[in-house]
């Protein structure tokens, strides 16, 4: 099922009426979190009972979920210790705690170092520093403390084994603390989690973060008011939504009702992008790759893929999609992109695609609903750099946008931002920079993001860290241009509206068979396998499996 997540804004709203009702809402959240720590405690011989828990407690609201949720554990039989990390307290949630025989710590009197020993020697520790009231990263004394615990626990993300890490366990509560819960963005050090609760719905932090390995396992515990939850900000696609998204052959295509996909990539001089995305487009079902290139491109592919069929010229034959740009990279080549780019089908623009797309833009004509542009956050960074020197009205819209979106209002944004500062808020950026560009934004990373025009945004996670190699971009644009010509195809017969946000959703399944394919077996994936292995991988996606 599809996930949907939520910025705190979102989630605030919606609990405002309830508490103002008197909802009991931060009993029911200590009372998931408790159950989720018990599950946790499952794999030692008593269970919660004699476990060692501590509750590193923040000054507001969350800190008071986890004191609870420490007092409940305390009922279980578990040793519980706060250690509270703020200048004050939730009072209730202390008195709770108190009331149940739990042992209080404060850090300003204990110091980091006593409250990392006791952190650090514990069985599982409920994270509840910061939730949705956290503003930029932990401050000064509990970001001391995580770093001690980070250093005596060696729990960081960069040393984490395919297993986890051993004691102790890390439950997160709402979400990982310094984890901004709208944007992800993570400012300073964070402790990393083996389980994040959280609560009404899903944070959108927690999906598009691009350090998606610091929350781990995500549950969310809706507190009893998730049906008074608006339209989600970000949506996630799971192996079964597939279907839903991705046009699979019906009894009676034939390889036009399937849907032709031209492509312009690569060229004589570097024919390997073409080889690769031609291939992997193939594989992808496309009805028929019909490739525009150079002879020395068309006697490499009638080798590699006999399957794709050469045309002239971009306005040579009907196709239903163009897959335009990586590798193209002579004069040639970028006349018959640009040409593509006027085609009127759906275009998946990579490479230098994006390039003449950013310039259109700025000449105030941005892409159409059903051009998909794949940058990564260089590629992104580059092409708002143009939008912005030869538009400054559109770079200032750009960096308002990008406001809205969740962007600090300290942070420094020169005319357009750098590709640190995509890569460490994607989520702020991608929506940005699809105002500012038009079209469907793929935005690759850790965590690829997708924009639609309708204002939906699908976020992916769980490739392979294999899959990071030149060419895999190529491969992935022959998949997704597939996708789009097979989409468009089904339109054509009527069978699909071709609404704006549907071909997000063809990225956003195409990105499914991206991630099986990084996954279906241990070590590398270069190109070449990663092909291999697509149609078994989509094979057994569009069977619903
Ligand atoms: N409202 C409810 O009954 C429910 C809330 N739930 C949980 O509550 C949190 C949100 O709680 P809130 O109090 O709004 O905010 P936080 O607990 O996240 O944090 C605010 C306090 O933390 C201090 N603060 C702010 N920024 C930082 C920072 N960068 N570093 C350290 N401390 C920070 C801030 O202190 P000030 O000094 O600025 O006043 C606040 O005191 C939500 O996430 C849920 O866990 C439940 O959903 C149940 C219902
Ligand atoms: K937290």
């Amino acid at each position: 099922m599809v996930l949907n997540a939520y910025t705190a804004a979102q989630i605030t709203a919606t609990e405002k009426p309830h508490l103002a009702a008197g909802a009991p809402l931060m009993a029911r959240a200590a009372h998931a979190l408790a159950v989720e720590a018990a599950r946790m405690l499952r794999h030692r011989p008593s269970g919660a009972y004699g476990a060692d828990v501590v509750v590193l407690a923040g000054a507001g609201n969350n800190g008071g979920d986890a004191l609870h949720a420490g007092a409940l554990l305390r009922a279980r039989g578990a040793r519980v210790t706060a250690v509270l990390t703020g200048s004050e307290a939730h009072e209730e949630g202390l008195a709770a705690l108190r009331g149940a025989g739990g042992f209080v710590l404060t850090l300003s009197e204990a110091g980091a170092q006593e409250g990392a020993r006791a952190a650090a020697g514990a069985d599982l520790i409920i994270d509840g520093m910061l939730g949705t009231g956290g503003r930029g990263g932990l401050r000064e004394a509990p970001a001391e403390l995580v770093r001690r615990i980070q250093e005596s626990t060696g729990r960081n993300t960069e040393h984490r084994s395919a297993g986890g890490w051993a004691r102790p366990l890390v439950l997160a509560c709402d979400v990982p603390s310094g984890l901004d819960a709208t944007t992800g963005a993570v400012a300073g050090p964070v402790l990393a989690a083996d389980a994040t609760v959280t609560f009404i719905g899903i944070k959108t932090g927690l999906l598009a973060t691009p350090k998606p390995s610091l929350v781990g396992r995500i549950r969310c515990a809706d507190l009893g008011i998730g049906a008074d939850l608006p339209a989600p900000a970000l949506r996630e696609a799971e192996d079964e939504d597939f279907p839903r998204y991705w046009s699979v052959p019906v009894e009676g295509d034939q390889k036009y009702s399937r849907g032709v996909l031209g492509t312009v990539a690569g060229s004589d001089q570097y024919p390997g992008a073409g080889l690769m995305c031609v291939h992997a487009a193939v594989r992808a079902g496309a009805g028929m790759v019909r490739f525009v290139g150079g002879d020395a491109l068309a006697s490499a592919l009638a080798v590699s893929t006999p399957e794709a069929v050469r045309s002239e010229h971009v306005g040579a034959h009907r196709v239903q999609a163009w897959a335009v740009g990586s590798g193209a990279t002579d004069r040639a080549q970028q006349a018959q992109v640009e040409q593509a780019l006027d085609a009127g089908v759906p275009v998946l623009a990579d490479a230098a695609a994006i390039e003449m797309l950013a310039h259109r833009a700025a000449d105030g004509d941005p892409a159409p609903a059903h051009v998909l542009l794949t940058p990564h956050a260089g590629e992104l960074a580059q092409a708002l750099e143009w939008v912005a020197r030869l538009a400054p009205e559109r770079g200032e819209r750009l960096v308002r946008a990008a406001r809205e979106a969740g962007l600090p209002e300290d942070e420094e944004v020169q005319t357009s931002p750098s590709r640190t500062q995509i890569e460490a808020a994607p989520f702020v950026w991608v929506r940005a920079a699809r105002e500012a560009l038009g079209g469907t934004l793929l935005l690759k990373g850790t965590t690829t993001l997708v924009a639609a025009p309708d204002g939906t945004v699908w976020a992916h996670r769980g490739n392979s860290a294999w899959l990071s190699t030149a060419g895999s971009g190529d491969t992935l644009s022959g998949i997704l241009g597939a996708g789009l010509a097979a989409h468009r195809a089904r339109v054509e017969a009527g069978r699909a509206e071709g609404a704006d946000g549907e071909w997000a959703g063809v990225a956003a399944a195409g990105l499914l068979v991206q991630r099986g394919i990084s996954t279906a077996a241990p070590g590398p994936v270069p190109p070449t396998v990663a092909a291999e292995r697509i149609p078994e991988v989509l094979g057994r996606l569009a069977d619903g499996q």
